[in-house]
């Protein structure tokens, strides 16, 4: 008989069952990065059943186009875990969660999705929101709960009139902060960069995300051009191997530098810390290996005096909700996040969607996730091509 961890009275709860539902997700309009378009999602939701009979939900939704592994990799290994799982506590399954990750065997994006699950179940069991559970686990001090995190809006590489536009838009409906995705054309950015700032005024914040693009060259002039503009910070201006380059780069222009694709796992997450790459760390749960690791991350780049800003990777509710509880269970955490990415998808799987008003979103209160997955939106995105389980 395992130790108990998590029981209700006397009775320890365990695993009884782990199921997954692949899904493929229209975007509504398409998403450009320097990247190349994105038309679409595909990720899976994995649920947990307890013997409780409370349902743990998960997401998982890699984004190969971008960084780490692709969705049948991450898919790969649950057909192993739906054998060997039913049984084990839950907390059992979270150190196998842990021992995964360190060992390289589970990908990131399906340790996002279990470990997701394990929090919603324990959050139900224990009738708490996942981010006081997540605060709780690390014995904090003084629980901090934010009940809405401020989001930037996000605008994709566009022509200069179709920029303002959308900028003017976000403006209006709330937003504080603009992230702007840029290419590569160096003279058409800082045109582009400086007809936005023109528009929206001095007092929105406004930061980049070059996603690879520039070279250092490049990177210098835009950057060092863009100064007048007050830009907030840009997210991975080079590619993502090249450390020295982003330190170089940090010490070259007065704008705070982040890594992104540059952050796919703790050990890199840890190497970009000791190569002094970046002044801020940008969290995605699907390539961070979920929200435990999140934390980790967060904390360590904190200990370092390294900010992180906890962003998507266009998954659809259930995940966007999990990101949206490590941005609140994390105090270290000040400015906006990049989360406001629901409305991009033709449907968010959730019933009733999250709330997001005047660039704020709400974090659910209820009990573990606090949303519900809307099992008939899910059944019409059910991907059959995607289904390993034959
Ligand atoms: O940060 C945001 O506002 C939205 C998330 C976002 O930009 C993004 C979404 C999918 C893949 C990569 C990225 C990115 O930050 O580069
Ligand atoms: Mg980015």
């Amino acid at each position: 008989m395992p130790a108990p961890s998590l029981s209700k009275g006397d009775v320890v709860i365990t695993i009884v069952a782990l199921h997954w539902y692949p899904y493929c997700i229209p975007l509504r309009n398409g998403f450009t990065t320097a990247h190349g378009p994105l038309h679409k999602r595909a990720g899976a939701i994995v649920e947990l059943i307890t013997s409780a009979g409370i349902h743990g939900l998960g997401e998982i939704a890699p984004l190969p186009e971008f960084a780490g592994s692709n969705l049948c990799e991450a898919l790969s290994v649950l057909p192993a875990l739906a054998a060997s799982w039913p049984g084990l506590t839950l907390k059992q399954a979270a150190e196998e969660i842990r021992a995964g990750l360190e060992s390289g065997w589970l990908p990131p994006a399906a340790a996002c999705g279990l470990d997701t699950a394990l929090l919603d179940a324990q959050g139900q069991l224990a009738q708490v929101n996942l981010t006081e559970l997540m605060q709780r686990e690390e014995q904090a001090e003084t629980v901090q709960q934010r009940l809405d995190i401020p989001v930037n809006a996000v605008i994709g590489t566009t022509d200069i009139e179709a920029t303002i536009v959308k900028a003017r838009q976000a403006v209006a409906a709330g937003f504080r902060c603009l992230k702007l995705k840029v290419g590569c054309d160096t003279h058409l950015e800082i045109e582009r960069i400086g007809a936005l700032r023109a528009a929206i005024g001095p007092a929105i914040e406004l930061r980049l995300d070059a996603n690879e693009a520039w070279s250092f060259e490049q990177a210098v002039t835009i950057l060092t051009a863009c100064i007048q503009f007050a830009i907030q910070y840009v997210e991975q201006p080079l590619k993502a191997t090249d450390l020295s380059g982003m330190r170089r780069l940090r010490q070259t222009v007065p704008i705070r530098i982040a890594a992104d694709e540059a952050l796919h796992d703790l050990a890199s997450a840890r190497n970009i810390l000791a190569a002094e790459a970046a002044d801020l760390l940008i969290v995605k749960p699907q390539l961070a290996g979920g929200l435990r690791m999140g934390r980790q991350i967060i904390r360590e780049g904190a200990a370092l005096g390294i900010d992180s800003i906890v962003t998507s990777t266009i998954e659809a509710g259930i995940g966007l909700a999990a990101a949206l509880h490590l941005a609140a269970a994390s105090p270290e955490i000040t400015l906006a996040c990049g989360l406001a990415t629901l409305p991009l998808l033709r449907d968010d799987l959730l019933t009733g969607s999250l709330v997001l008003k005047d660039g704020m979103l709400s974090v659910p209160s209820g009990a573990g996730l606090g949303v519900q997955l809307d099992r008939s939106a899910l059944a019409r995105h059910a991907s059959e091509a995607l289904s390993l389980r034959g």
